[in-house]
């Protein structure tokens, strides 16, 4: 038993992808258990390990945590990344839910018909740049920090260079509007922690493509 956090999920971004980032950035080194056919999750859901026969799960200080959310819960609040207080903790709840509303999309995207594709990256590029690019650029100025809540680094900081990687990835010129923001990736981006995941090798994955599609369709009901 290595003490280290063990993840278990596919060998891609889907809904893991947000815990291999805090776990990252929190300065954590944690194991992965890649599931790779449908045989290997009817086994993990045989063994009883998956409380409602789902993955992701993370095993942490004895425990074998499901539930996306309630994993990252715990890791921010284990690392300090939750804020000092009840406030600050619901600021970042409301700021982590909303990113995630953005990144739902994200995830989804490349599941969609080809057909449906182009009105769904449009749909993307509206509600990041007209629904939640502009709070958080109003945020940053009126904040005044380098951080979007109180004066350090926190959950929200994490999932939102997350998803303006996630975006750019897909519409390349989405900050342009956005010098808050610009300023915030490149200070995030420096962040040591995070600058080591964001660096080649590190267990950050690459951009969705047609295996990973397959792969996934392959091991869940999609
Ligand atoms: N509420 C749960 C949902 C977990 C979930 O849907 N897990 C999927 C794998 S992620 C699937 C996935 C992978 C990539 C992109 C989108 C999606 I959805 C699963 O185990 N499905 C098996 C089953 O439900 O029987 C969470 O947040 O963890």
């Amino acid at each position: 038993m290595s003490g280290k956090p063990r993840l278990t999920y596919i060998n891609g971004r889907g809904r893991m992808e947000p815990i291999r980032w805090l776990l990252a950035a929190a300065g954590v080194e944690f194991e992965e258990n890649f599931v790779e056919t449908k045989e290997q999750l009817e086994k993990l859901i045989k063994g009883g390990d998956l409380l409602f026969q789902q993955v992701p799960m993370v095993e942490i200080d004895g425990m074998k945590m499901v539930q996306t959310r309630a994993i990252l819960c715990y890791i921010a609040g284990k690392y300090n990344l939750y804020g000092k207080d009840l406030k600050e903790r619901a600021l970042i709840d409301m700021y982590v839910e909303g990113i995630t509303d953005l990144m739902q999309m994200i995830m989804m995207f490349p599941f969609a018909p080809a057909e449906a594709k182009p009105k769904n990256l449009a749909s993307i590029e509206e509600k990041a740049t007209k629904r939640y690019f502009p709070v958080f650029e109003k945020i940053l100025k009126q904040h005044g920090q380098d951080f979007l809540v109180g004066n350090r680094l926190s959950w929200a900081d994490v999932q939102l260079l997350e998803a303006i990687l996630a975006v750019e990835e897909k519409v390349p010129a989405v900050l342009s509007g956005f010098p808050q923001l610009q300023a915030f990736k490149t200070k995030m981006s420096n962040v040591p922690t995070i600058k080591k995941f964001l660096q080649p090798g590190s267990a950050r994955k690459p951009p969705p493509d047609e295996n990973y599609v397959a792969l996934v369709m392959s091991i869940f009901n999609l």
